[in-house]
């Protein structure tokens, strides 16, 4: 991993409105471009949140406006983008996959990741959801190298599942990025606990980007967003109240540092 890298968390209020969602994801992204941020992280479902069957009506291709907006921005201002997600047309399908883009500072897609665990709860009257009716779930893990260090991909409700991020860890990974819509009644209790415990599993730093607020009735996000070192510890975390950017610089130094004094990931001896 790089000496130094200045990452950045964006944490939106995605509505039901995609032009002013996307509008406002380009704000948010210019901000983190002037604040230094050289990798910047969405969260999931950005152009369009708070109806699955919405944005599952109104997917895309997988060039299509949402991933041509990200490419044109990753190359005008020259940065990594990991594009939260968006809902992608699947062929002959009437529901869409929830997918993750990976841009390089060219422009260029490094990465497609499709979400693998869909969110199928029910907690009562308080949380019903469920992502099956409207999602198709991909089936690819996802690592990518890039010229700062390997990244591992994944998307919200898969932060419940370790041996997804065992697995990459394995690969080599050592950034975990992960855009999410953590919902309000799961995330008080869980979000932070998930995101460092992956940290410190796996010993390697997240950047967890989060939705927040209310997006329409019934749809309310938890918000804070954080980036974590290897050692779990958090860099910064966002308000639990606003659209808003975060950022972090990661040192490539105390990862090595981290993994040599506490080999565990070495130390394994199950498979
Ligand atoms: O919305 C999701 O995919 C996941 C979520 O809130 C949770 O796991 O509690």
């Amino acid at each position: 991993m790089k000496t130094k890298l200045r990452v950045a968390a964006v944490q939106m209020n995605s509505s039901l409105d995609k032009a002013k969602n996307l509008a406002e994801a380009e704000r948010l992204i210019r901000h983190a471009t002037a604040g230094g941020a050289e990798l910047i992280v969405l969260p999931e479902l950005f152009n369009l949140y708070g109806d699955l069957r919405q944005a599952a009506a109104k997917a895309e291709p997988l060039e299509g406006p949402t991933a041509q907006l990200l490419s044109a921005l990753a190359r005008e201002l020259a940065v990594y983008l990991v594009g939260g997600s968006f809902a992608e047309v699947a062929a002959g399908e009437n529901r869409a996959y929830n997918t993750s883009l990976t841009i390089d500072p060219s422009g260029n897609v490094l990465a497609t990741y499709r979400k693998m665990h869909l969110f199928n709860v029910d907690l009562g009257a308080e949380l019903r959801v469920c992502e099956s009716d409207n999602l198709l779930p991909g089936t690819e893990i996802t690592c990518l190298e890039t010229d700062f260090a390997k990244l591992g991909i994944s998307i919200c409700y898969d932060l419940r599942f370790p041996e997804l991020y065992r697995e990459q860890a394995s690969q080599g990974v050592e950034l975990l990025c992960i855009p999410a819509a953590f919902t309000q009644r799961t995330g008080r209790d869980h979000w932070e606990l998930l995101v460092r415990t992956r940290a410190v599993e796996n010993q390697c730093y997240v950047i967890a980007a989060n939705q927040v607020g209310e997006h329409a009735p019934g749809s309310v996000s938890y918000g804070r967003s954080l980036i974590v070192d290897p050692w779990g510890k958090v860099l910064t975390e966002a308000s639990g109240e606003r659209a808003e950017v975060v950022l972090a610089d990661l040192s490539g130094e105390l990862l090595t540092d981290i993994r040599r004094k506490l080999p565990a990931l070495k130390n394994r001896i199950l498979p």
